[in-house]
């Protein structure tokens, strides 16, 4: 493989000849060079692409008409964080084996080193270039049927990219388009001799035209970068309010809200009333408002009143005497008063058996409380926030939950919406999910694609911000790579219905198109019978389009 690095690089070692045969011959100054030369504009595509596709090395090889020599070439990489792009090769030299398979590529292939080092032996792969890469993807330069050159993407660590090939054939259509015009304008012959310099330099200097196609390719590198974003990582804003409550995640205006009623009583003593669906956040609620308390220094004891078999909910409540029923054979101490001087959170109140209401009643009104199987009272200084996901007063008019204790409990109540109803918040908490289970499992995430995102928010989420974790979590264990790209709703009825119906993006539905017109016509391009014909558009439109779109030819036939 190093051989391959040493085609498109064969020259690396011709770097020293690297000051542009421009400033040799003609003695050009260095702000025309800068202004007219490939190689400055070939410095700035990597420039561009480079941080967007993680690309660490670009290579430009042309090739003569009858495509046995390079003519020229340029690499343009990144070395210790700065971009330096050298002409490597300015004299034509004969194809070697390696470049000969490149420039009979007619469309984009990746390899990796390996792939290289079975098809031509370690022999073949040797280079003096220092840097070493392993991945590598060759793009034919093509217009109008002819092949200027290859467009190379060399990368250490990974390989392009989908989205980065199709971005980079974008690219390598127009550059072969600029190359075609140079030709044709005898601006830059992309086949120069040395000694055509100077009257290439007069040429390049007066011909704005290329100035001109410079500026094009920076608006289609901004236009490709806009279709681009569908493939980009999404980074939510982060919340525009500050709060105090620095566990809980959301920004959205019905949070904004809660923070509102939670920073009211933070500091306080009030009994508060936590409502809300399952998975909403109730219990993080709950510890936040505790966390603010003056009270943060003791504990806040969790009850599930759903979670105990109601003969021993006294018992867990209260604590018990020893003997005072079987089994109870030590004295036990109960959460009101293991949350003595704290806070008690009576998760899923509204379970709460009518028996016992009437005994929590109590408590509240004495502050004491009684041991099962206890001669004694003992006070307790307890701060009671309680919570349910049943509509409480549908409960009390309903008759199984006691008014007089729904008062006492409502005094301040809190109502925490439905993830459905905050959907602004989902990408927030699925990115905080993300990092929190990467960095638990000592793993590199950089976070969703737009399109994992816009599933999750199509989501109605019965199960709120715990399915939501859990959902987040399973994604985190089976990512492949550095971006969730999609994500999968088990059971999900609405994700089921877009598998049947799927909304294709324009990107798609042109692909899909052509692909299958292609099909339709054997992957006959032009002529009579041709793929073009039957879509009414030029057949070098046709081939720029399906190379633009990832239609390498072998996915036709
Ligand atoms: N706004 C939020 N920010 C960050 N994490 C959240 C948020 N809301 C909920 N969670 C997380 O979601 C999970 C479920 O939250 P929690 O247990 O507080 O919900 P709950 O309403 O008490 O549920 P249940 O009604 O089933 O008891 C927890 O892991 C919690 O940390």
């Amino acid at each position: 493989m190093r051989q391959q690095e040493s085609d498109f690089t064969s020259s690396v070692n011709v770097d020293a000849k690297a000051n542009s045969y421009f400033e040799e011959q003609a003695g050009a100054t260095a702000e025309v060079e800068k202004k007219i030369s490939l190689r400055a504009l070939f410095e700035g595509v990597l420039a561009k692409l480079g941080p967007l596709f993680s690309i660490d090395c670009a290579a430009l090889v042309l090739y003569n008409e009858e495509m046995n020599h390079i003519t020229r070439a340029y690499l343009s990489e990144l070395v210790s964080g700065k971009i330096s792009c050298v002409e490597t090769i300015s004299d034509p030299v004969s194809l070697s084996l390696i470049t000969k398979e490149i420039s009979g590529f007619d469309f984009p292939v990746l390899k990796s080193r390996q792939d290289w080092i079975d098809d031509f032996g370690e022999n073949h792969c040797l280079t003096n270039h220092p840097i070493e890469y392993h991945f590598h993807c060759y793009i034919p330069l093509e217009h109008n049927g002819r092949i200027w050159g290859t467009f190379e993407l060399h990368n250490h660590n990974r390989e392009l990219s989908a989205e980065g090939l199709t971005f980079c054939c974008n690219m390598a259509d127009f550059l072969a388009g600029l190359l075609a015009v140079m030709a044709d304008k005898n601006m830059a012959d992309p086949a120069p001799a040395k000694h055509h310099a100077a009257e290439n330099i007069i040429a390049l200097q007066s011909a704005s035209i290329f100035e001109e196609k410079t500026r094009l390719l920076e608006n289609e590198i901004e236009a490709l970068k806009e279709q681009l974003a569908e493939f980009q990582v999404f980074k939510p804003e982060e919340a525009s309010e500050i709060h105090n409550h620095t566990h809980i995640v959301g920004s959205s205006p019905e949070m904004q809200q809660v923070y509102k009623l939670l920073n009211r009583i933070s500091n306080s003593e009030t009994t508060v009333l936590i409502l809300g669906e399952t998975g909403t956040g109730k219990e993080l609620i709950a510890k936040s408002i505790h966390d603010s308390s003056g009270r943060s220094q003791k504990a806040m004891v969790k009850v599930n009143c759903a979670a105990i078999p109601p003969n021993l909910i006294e018992s867990e409540l209260f604590g018990h005497e020893k003997g005072s029923f079987t089994g109870a054979t030590e004295r036990r101490i109960g959460k009101f008063e293991q949350a003595h001087k704290g806070t008690i959170f009576l998760d899923e109140i509204g379970e709460l058996p009518l028996d016992l209401q009437v005994k929590l009643l109590r408590v509240l009104q004495e502050k004491e409380i009684e041991r099962v199987g206890g001669k004694t009272t003992i006070s307790t200084d307890v701060r009671i926030i309680s919570a349910t996901n049943r509509n409480l007063l549908a409960e009390v008019e309903a008759g199984r939950f006691r008014r007089d204790l729904f008062y006492r409990l409502n005094v301040f109540p809190v109502s925490l919406p439905a993830l459905r109803d905050r959907k602004t918040d989902i990408a927030l908490l699925a990115t905080f999910f993300l990092k929190k289970f990467a960095q638990k499992s000592n793993r590199t995430l950089e976070g969703f694609s737009k399109k994992a995102i816009s599933t999750m928010m199509a989501y109605s989420w019965p199960g709120n911000v715990r399915e939501l974790e859990h959902l987040v979590e399973r994604h985190v264990v089976m990512a492949q790579g550095a971006i969730i790209k999609e994500v999968e709703i088990p059971g999900n009825t609405e994700q089921s219905l877009s598998v049947i119906a799927p909304v294709k993006t324009i990107f798609e539905n042109e692909r899909d198109h052509i692909f299958a017109v292609l099909e339709l016509c054997n992957g006959k391009i032009s002529g009579a019978n041709g793929a073009a014909k039957l879509l009414g558009v030029p057949a070098t439109t046709l081939n720029s389009k399906i190379k633009r779109l990832g239609l390498a030819k072998r996915h036709v036939f």
